[in-house]
């Protein structure tokens, strides 16, 4: 059986379905060490040492934790992009490359997250097998690839000043420049940061040692039905294959460690909030682990919330600025915190729709349980993800944000409305939602694509000759 090394950008979005997958090669038989940066590792398990490693997992003896160092092992706020690629790169391959991790079998096969290029740099330089897990959707490998790879970029940057200028890339609906993943959208002033993030993508999608270079595996957080026409559509030399989605939930009786981002409630508190509401009643807000709203959106989000009437259930990680207390959380009708079990809250019947900014996790654990979304997306993929939502799933809609970048609210009233009201809109939507939770099961049950893409992929990797749905 092989052993797996996962490695992990130290975020949130990249850890919770690169655990989740290594919980699921952990529940086929395989050996699997799981590693991110020593700081992440760290805020995972917050009561081991340094001294710890290779960590263990108590539920199960074939999974350890053994992270890698960047350098800086103190905080997960080290620029881990460029000036720590060499010492990540190291530390690495000490790991990669050792006879045996804690009386397991050396590593046989290496699985890695986006904007790590160095990753399989290293597995290349040991000879081992790798496949990249894609975080996002089909869609936007897709795009991507083809921005890289067919052409698209020259035309995109000839039709900079119409954005609402319309791409076709093959397997996806006509998408206009505006409503691109938006390191690709041109923009007036350059972005430092959204700049680097598109030179990692680029490394990623050029480089011939990396996977996407050889057309070795792609395995992809999304399902077949989610994303049927982009799947069919993708080169099979490329074998891109949807294992998704990898939600963070144990699925082999462990329990999942802690979240890497240290702010908890008591879980008691929100689920005990949550009991005492009917079904699809509450509306829940939050925006993933990396951004912060800023205060007029938060103030916005307060009057909205009290004007609806409904009850809610909003996070906000950090400074609470602009968030007030109203009558809502006076009257016990309200409940802000700074962090909770996401999977926890959308699956609970009380809630009917989650605010969003589309990222992709939270976009597909809110299609897992079948909780309509109303967002305003933010940067990134989000802007494309919506496009999805809204126009080809028809499980949510798109909230229409003021000039100065604010979401007012009457505007959120009105889509709280369209979409937990009784108007012929919202059932429809509902009911969209309803459909694409059960294809989401049906996807993840025994036997279901994704499921046996899985299986698939474990069975052939020694054969390296795949056969996937
Ligand atoms: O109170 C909370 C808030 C979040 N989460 C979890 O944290 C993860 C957050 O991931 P995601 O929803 O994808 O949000 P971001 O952290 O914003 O994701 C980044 O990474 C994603 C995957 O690459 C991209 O789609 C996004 O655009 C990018 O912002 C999810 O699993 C959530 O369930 C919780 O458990 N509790």
């Amino acid at each position: 059986m092989d052993h797996f090394l996962l490695v992990c950008f130290p975020v949130q979005s990249s850890i919770n379905p690169l655990l989740n997958l290594a919980h699921r090669l952990v529940h086929a038989g395989a050996h699997v060490t799981f590693s991110t940066t020593i700081a992440a590792h760290k805020c995972m398990f917050p009561a081991s040492s340094m001294l710890d490693f290779p960590l263990n997992d108590p539920h199960t003896n074939r999974l350890t934790y053994f992270p890698y160092s960047d350098g800086n092992n103190e905080t997960k706020q080290s620029n881990y992009f460029l000036e720590t690629r060499d010492m990540c790169r190291r530390s690495l391959r000490s790991i990669a490359s050792a006879p045996s991790i804690d009386g397991r079998p050396a590593i046989t096969f290496v699985i890695y997250t986006i904007v790590i290029p160095w990753v399989p740099e290293v597995a290349a330089e040991l000879g081992l097998p790798m496949a990249l897990l894609w975080t996002q959707p089909a869609t936007i490998f897709s795009i991507y690839y083809h921005y890289f790879h067919g052409g698209y970029k020259e035309l995109i940057v000839s039709h900079s000043d119409d954005q609402s200028y319309c791409l076709q890339f093959p397997g996806v609906s006509p998408i206009s420049i505006r409503d691109l993943p938006s390191y690709l959208v041109p923009k007036p002033e350059s972005d430092k940061f959204e700049e680097v993030i598109l030179g990692l993508l680029e490394e990623m999608f050029l480089n011939k040692r990396t996977t996407v270079g050889v057309h070795e595996i792609v395995l992809v957080n999304s399902f077949h039905d989610l994303e049927h026409d982009v799947f069919m559509s993708i080169d099979a030399k490329l074998n891109v294959i949807p294992i998704g989605p990898l939600l963070p939930s144990p699925i082999d009786g462990g329990i999942l460690p802690e979240n890497i981002v240290k702010e908890t409630n008591d879980v008691k508190e929100y689920m005990e909030f949550l009991n005492r509401w009917p079904a699809n009643s509450v509306i829940y807000l939050s925006f993933g682990s990396i951004y912060f709203m800023k205060k007029e959106q938060n103030t916005e989000f307060s009057l909205a919330l009290r004007d609806s009437g409904r009850p809610y259930l909003w996070v906000v990680r950090g400074a609470k600025e602009g968030v007030e207390v109203n009558e809502s959380v006076e009257k016990g009708t309200g409940l802000v915190i700074s962090w909770c079990s996401q999977v926890d809250v959308l699956s609970h019947n009380a809630v009917g729709c989650f605010v969003t900014h589309f990222s992709w996790n939270s976009t597909l654990e809110s299609i897992a349980s079948g909780v309509p979304m109303i967002g305003l997306p933010q940067c990134s993929d989000q802007p494309t993800n919506v496009e999805l939502v809204k126009g080809t799933w028809k499980n949510g809609v798109k909230a229409k944000v003021g000039e100065d970048g604010v979401l007012k609210s009457s505007e959120l009233c009105k889509c709280l409305e369209t979409v937990m009201g009784d108007g012929e809109r919202g059932k429809k939507i509902r009911e969209n939602a309803k459909m694409w939770k059960e294809k989401t099961s049906m996807s993840v049950m025994d036997g279901g694509s994704s499921d046996l893409n899985l299986m698939n992929f474990i069975k052939d990797i020694a054969k390296c000759k795949p056969s996937y749905v």
